[in-house]
């Protein structure tokens, strides 16, 4: 039985060499990847080895209890399904196994068909679990309409490449200026790949620190550090059997591009402030909208790392480079805010046209998306002129800013931002020659793109 286009990972854990046997060739009958164990310490080290999705327990465990083996498992391992197996079924085992987090129940001595049954039962709710994970990443990015169509060579190339990719289990590059669909990309990456029923994670690397990124990817035990009350599976292990998804690759710390190295190659990660080694199955997608080429060179970033990363690189064009795209784009996202308002969808008027072609577009599909939002909501007529969008794409093709000429102090700060972080190397440089913080700049780019400011 098969989880998407995998086996169901089975545990037996049982002491009697001849349960354990008839478990092993019943599963396996049924397409199952089967471990077994005969002790509650076989049972945790055959997880240490490698998640698992569904496990078999028996309450006896010679001298050692089942019962109290349960939550130890599902410690180790979040997502597992247990079911215990015993020949002293009584209605309050039945509720404690359950209260302790077991999902089925099975007494002695049972049919292949019962078993078949927890199997199905345990590959439903982990399909279900998975698809909800998906659903819930799909509906927070609430990406309108994503669409794959292109009239663009260059983004025809790029999805055309990343198709190609789907098919395998390499590690994949994106590359391409802020807002040009990488997330998008790689949601459509795993979509179209083997593991599109498991989940689809992402982690945005430069909004935190070192520490607690390396925590939000790994986990971490309980006192690893101030603050962590308590034991936490990082996004890796979120992201088991499915994608990982790591944005802005660029603006990792030298600490962590080490652990994520090492991550890469053995596919081994620990949790942060535990001893223990975990194995994982993820494939990695990572983005970037920096020359990591140059960032190598003066070294900000290990070339080590960059070769494991980019085994698969796809370039993805600004929209600045896909021109023919960008009406048809437009429209379509004036269709999706038109049906989201119930209003029938206004036109572009031709001067509207002209504006939107002329204008360079610094945030891409992102800043296109938004421009058009905040257009239908300033502009109740049914045709949309230049004036329902932001002065500075109105004014497309327009003189340059200077210091003392009739501009707001809002569009100063915006554009001496934009400009420090094109010529500064990082975003820490660059919120340093502008005197804040670093996180203060990040969210201020993330406005100016999103086309707010
Ligand atoms: N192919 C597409 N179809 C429809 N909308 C798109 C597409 N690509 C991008 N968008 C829109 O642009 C927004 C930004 O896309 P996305 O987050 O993928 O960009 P990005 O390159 O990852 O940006 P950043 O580097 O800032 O994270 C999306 O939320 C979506 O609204």
């Amino acid at each position: 039985m098969d989880i998407g286009e995998r086996p169901m990972r089975v545990l037996v854990v049982d002491d009697e060499r001849n349960i354990r046997h008839t478990l092993r060739v019943c599963l396996e009958g049924f397409g199952c990847e089967v471990r077994e164990a005969a002790t509650p310490e076989a049972a945790l080290a055959a997880l240490a080895q490698g998640p698992a999705d569904l496990a078999f327990v028996d309450l006896r465990l010679g001298t050692a209890s089942g019962m109290e083996l349960l939550p130890r498992l599902l410690a180790e391992s979040p997502h597992l399904d247990v079911v215990l197996i015993t020949a002293y079924a009584t209605f309050d085992t039945a509720v404690e196994a359950m209260r302790r987090g077991a999902r089925d129940y099975l007494p002695k001595p049972f049919t292949p068909a019962q078993i078949r049954h927890a199997v199905e039962k345990a590959r439903r709710h982990q399909e279900l679990a998975s698809q909800l994970e998906n659903l819930e990443g799909q509906l927070s990015q609430a990406v309108p309409e994503a669409t794959l169509e292109t009239a663009s060579p260059a983004m025809h190339a790029a999805i055309g490449l990343l198709t190609r990719a789907a098919a395998s289990d390499a590690a994949v590059l994106l590359r391409g200026e802020s807002g040009t669909g990488k997330g998008v990309l790689a949601r459509a990456l795993h979509s179209m790949s083997a593991r599109r029923r498991r989940p689809f994670v992402t982690v945005n690397c430069p909004t935190l620190s070192e520490q607690l990124l390396a925590s939000e990817l790994f986990g971490h035990v309980r006192g690893a550090f101030t603050g962590a009350v308590k034991d936490q599976p990082g996004r890796v292990e979120a992201a088991e059997g499915g994608t990982l998804f790591l944005d802005e690759i660029a603006e990792m710390s030298p600490g962590l591009q080490a652990q994520l190295l090492r991550f890469l190659q053995e596919k081994q990660f620990e949790r942060l402030g535990e001893g223990r080694t975990r194995k994982a199955d993820v494939r990695v997608v990572a983005a970037t909208n920096r020359d990591l080429e140059k960032d190598v060179a003066e070294g900000r970033f290990r070339e080590d790392l960059l070769y494991r990363l980019n085994v698969i690189e796809v370039k993805l064009p600004s929209l600045r480079e896909r021109p023919e795209d960008l009406l048809s784009l437009a429209r379509r996202f004036v269709s999706f805010f038109a049906r989201a308002a119930q209003r029938p969808p206004p036109e572009l008027s031709p001067a509207t046209e002209k504006m939107l072609l002329a204008y360079g577009w610094p945030g891409n599909v992102r800043e296109l998306r938004n421009a058009m939002e905040r257009a239908l909501i300033v502009w109740p007529a049914e045709v949309l002129e230049p004036q329902a969008f932001p002065d500075r794409i109105a004014a497309a093709g327009s003189p340059v800013m200077t210091l003392g000429g009739p501009h707001t102090l809002e569009d100063i700060e915006r554009e001496h931002v934009l400009r420090v972080m094109a010529s500064a190397p990082t975003l820490d440089e660059a919120a340093r020659v502008l005197g804040i913080d670093a996180s203060t700049l990040w969210r201020k780019r993330k406005k100016y793109e999103s086309g707010e400011g």
